[in-house]
């Protein structure tokens, strides 16, 4: 098995999880208010944002060119193909990328945001990609069971599961993990095991962002 193959298997039960939340249930339903939704969207909007300043650090980090042309195709991922879908539900809930500039970011998104910035700043190429990588794999995973099932297809909120679902994002998904088995397939057991622990934390910060909305409500 190989490094990532390793990786997947062990975190798939953290991910069942964010599957179970409340949140991603009642989008798979259709029954998610539109205003949890749009929490969710605006939440979104600042992760992403920052999440793709990591990627600066993740750059100068790189060894290949290769890696840099990799990085950057993620960064226009996340900064321009991602962004239609979300920038369609700001345009209704009537706000632009713009307005998103003077929200906060609640307590769970801000720990997620801390940690990615802490591993950018402390962290060294790898563990800087396993603090990235379950943001991306682990979307693919959850949006394509939901997809499996027959009620998501009436969901109102099909757009955003089939564009997650996508089989041209799982390829990609797929050739992440390939590059990081090359970079990171072969190091000691002790820096592997390090790099376990950054991506298993940073699915349990997944998890965090799920319950988020749902967490307020009750409160
Ligand atoms: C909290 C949170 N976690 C993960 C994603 C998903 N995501 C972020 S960037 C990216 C693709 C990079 O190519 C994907 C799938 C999200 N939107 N919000």
């Amino acid at each position: 098995m190989s490094f990532m193959e390793g990786i997947l298997k062990q975190n798939k039960p953290v991910w069942d999880k964010c599957i179970a939340t409340t949140f991603v249930q009642e989008m798979k339903e259709g029954k998610l208010p539109i205003e949890d939704f749009k929490e969710y969207m605006v939440q979104d909007s600042i992760y992403l944002k920052n999440y793709a300043r990591v990627y600066g650090k993740a750059i100068y980090h790189a060894e290949t060119l290769r890696e840099i042309q990799l990085y950057y195709s993620i960064l226009s991922f996340v900064t321009d193909t991602e962004s239609a879908i979300r920038l369609n539900y700001l345009r209704q809930f009537g706000m632009t990328d713009d307005d998103i500039e003077f929200i906060a970011p609640l307590p769970e998104n801000q720990n997620y945001i801390d940690f990615l910035f802490e591993t950018a700043k402390r962290g060294n190429g790898c563990e800087i990609l396993m603090a990235v990588l379950p943001c991306m794999l682990s979307y693919s995973y959850i949006f394509r069971k939901l997809a499996e099932e027959p009620e998501s297809l009436k969901s109102r909120y099909w757009d955003f599961i089939s564009d997650y679902a996508d089989d041209r994002y799982a390829d990609s998904c797929k050739e992440w993990c390939d590059f990081a088995d090359k970079k990171c397939g072969s190091l000691s057991e002790a820096e592997q095991k390090k790099l376990e622990s950054i991506f298993e934390r940073a699915g349990y910060l997944e998890l965090d962002f799920w319950n988020m909305a749902y967490q307020r409500k009750k409160a």
